[in-house]
């Protein structure tokens, strides 16, 4: 059964000059939490207003500066929950709101109603521009889904203009992952003209891969060719909402900020519709390995989760990049007899650079500590069991010793099928010397 072949292969970019490969990061993007609205509309028991409310607390504790906090034309709740925020003033001075609407005139004047009073607020604009949405979803030609976000244009600069405070625009062409490149150049380049961003009101191009169907350098692609070929760009911050169907998310955001993307929408632990967002956790602290400021306050990371989860009702997987309660523990001998070298090394060094093998960052940078990083089973060698007893009960084990000790921590792993805690390890040392 060639069932395979009713899908066709995702096209390719032809990309002169190609520039993304031979980039390198050094600082991280600016970081959009789309948890409030991606996040939420993928739970099945959406958050309540005082749920909602205590995560965007969170959100702003963790150090997000640009939150969209709902769409909020389409309940009665997140049009509650945007007044919440403003007519209690929860909303620090350096963070921007942002909502989320689609080019259809009521539901745009209510977005704007639910942020009255909002001192620096984005309206992300959206409406989809694939063929398959073009043609099925909207039966509308392509000029019509041209106009169809024109229209939207035209009332949000009406509508900013008698907005108090400082109003940021967002134009997604939703689909875009879909969606012809000639053709979604098209609609952008329409929308900028319209607008008209200048450097004192610039605005932000949102390329989402609503459905990631291509491999990350694809995405990447399309995204430098859009970069390459957008009008006023100076005035345009490209930013990318990357969705994780073929479980390349955080790989589709980091080449795609290769390629020219300033700002990256996505989730904590990537919580979102299907296989959710990008997970904006992992990709934080892929800058920061890499020496960069990651711009969250990692070290608080555990705490965040912790409440984070009690709200969302998912949880932390455990070998979550990273976050999980695995990352830094090894079972394998040879794994953990690299680690207690490693370890060795940094703490008789000066501990300015991090080189532990096996262990991608330091634990204690999020508040771990070292005592888990080995733990004990039939797969565990010499290194580990010697790591164990000098490292808890700061015994050195006899170099004579240290293979029938080992062999023997093995043989009683193995027959009772299960690991060793520190205590057991500590009466078999015992018991045999
Ligand atoms: C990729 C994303 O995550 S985009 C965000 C998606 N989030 C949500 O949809 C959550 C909130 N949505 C809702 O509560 C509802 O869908 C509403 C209030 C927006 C609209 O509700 P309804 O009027 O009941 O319509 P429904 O939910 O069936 O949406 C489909 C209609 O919206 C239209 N539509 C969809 N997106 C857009 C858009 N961006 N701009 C204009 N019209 C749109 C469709 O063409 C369709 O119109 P039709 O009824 O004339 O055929
Ligand atoms: C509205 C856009 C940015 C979106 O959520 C998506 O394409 O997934």
């Amino acid at each position: 059964m060639c069932t395979h072949i009713k899908y066709k292969p995702y096209p390719t970019v032809k990309l002169e000059n190609r520039e993304w490969p031979n980039n390198t990061a050094t600082v991280a993007p600016r970081w959009v939490s789309t948890d409030l609205r991606d996040g939420n509309q993928a739970l099945a028991n959406p958050m309540g207003i005082e749920q909602k409310i205590s995560y965007f607390k969170i959100l702003v504790e963790f150090g997000f500066k640009e939150i969209e906090i709902a769409y909020p034309s389409a309940s009665q709740t997140e049009f509650d929950f945007c007044r919440r925020l403003i007519d209690e003033d929860l909303i620090p001075d350096d963070v921007t709101v942002g909502i989320l609407t689609p080019s259809i005139e009521r539901h745009i004047k209510r977005s704007f109603e639910a942020l009255q009073g909002a001192k620096h607020i984005n309206m992300h604009l959206y409406n989809p521009t694939a063929s398959n949405q073009r043609e099925v979803v909207f039966n509308r030609s392509k000029k019509e889904i041209i106009d169809l976000a024109l229209e939207g244009v035209v009332i949000i600069k009406k509508e900013a203009e008698k907005f108090k405070g400082d109003v940021v625009f967002e134009y997604s062409p939703e689909s875009f992952s879909q969606t012809e490149l000639e053709f979604a150049l098209e609609v952008s380049n329409e929308v900028i003209k319209a607008y008209a961003p200048t450097y004192k009101k610039p605005m932000i191009l949102n390329l989402p891969n609503t459905l990631e169907a291509s491999s990350p350098n694809i995405y990447a692609d399309r995204i430098e060719w859009m970069r390459k070929n957008i009008n006023n760009i100076e005035n345009v911050t490209i930013s990318v909402h990357p969705h994780n169907d073929r479980g390349c998310a955080v790989a589709s955001a980091e080449l795609a900020v290769l390629a020219g993307a300033q700002r990256v929408e996505g989730t904590i632990l990537g919580n979102g519709e299907r296989a959710g967002n990008v997970d904006l956790i992992t990709l934080a602290f892929n800058y920061y390995s890499q020496g960069i400021d990651p711009r969250l306050d990692i070290k608080k990371v555990d705490d965040i989760l912790n409440r984070v989860t009690a709200i969302s009702g998912l949880s932390v997987q455990e070998r979550h990049p990273y976050v999980g309660s695995m990352i830094y523990t090894a079972f394998s001998g040879t794994h953990q007899d690299a680690i207690k070298k490693g370890m060795h090394h940094y703490k008789q060094g000066d501990k300015k650079t991090w080189n532990v093998p096996y262990l991608p960052i330091d634990p204690q940078d999020i508040g771990r500590d070292y005592k888990n990083s080995i733990r004990i089973n039939s797969q565990s060698g010499k290194g580990g069991v010697t790591y164990i007893l000098k490292e808890v009960f700061g015994i050195d084990v006899p170099n004579e010793m240290q293979a029938k000790l080992t062999q023997e921590v093995k043989t009683i792993s193995q027959e009772r099928g299960k690991e060793i805690s520190n205590e057991e390890l500590f009466d078999i040392y015992k018991n045999i010397s």
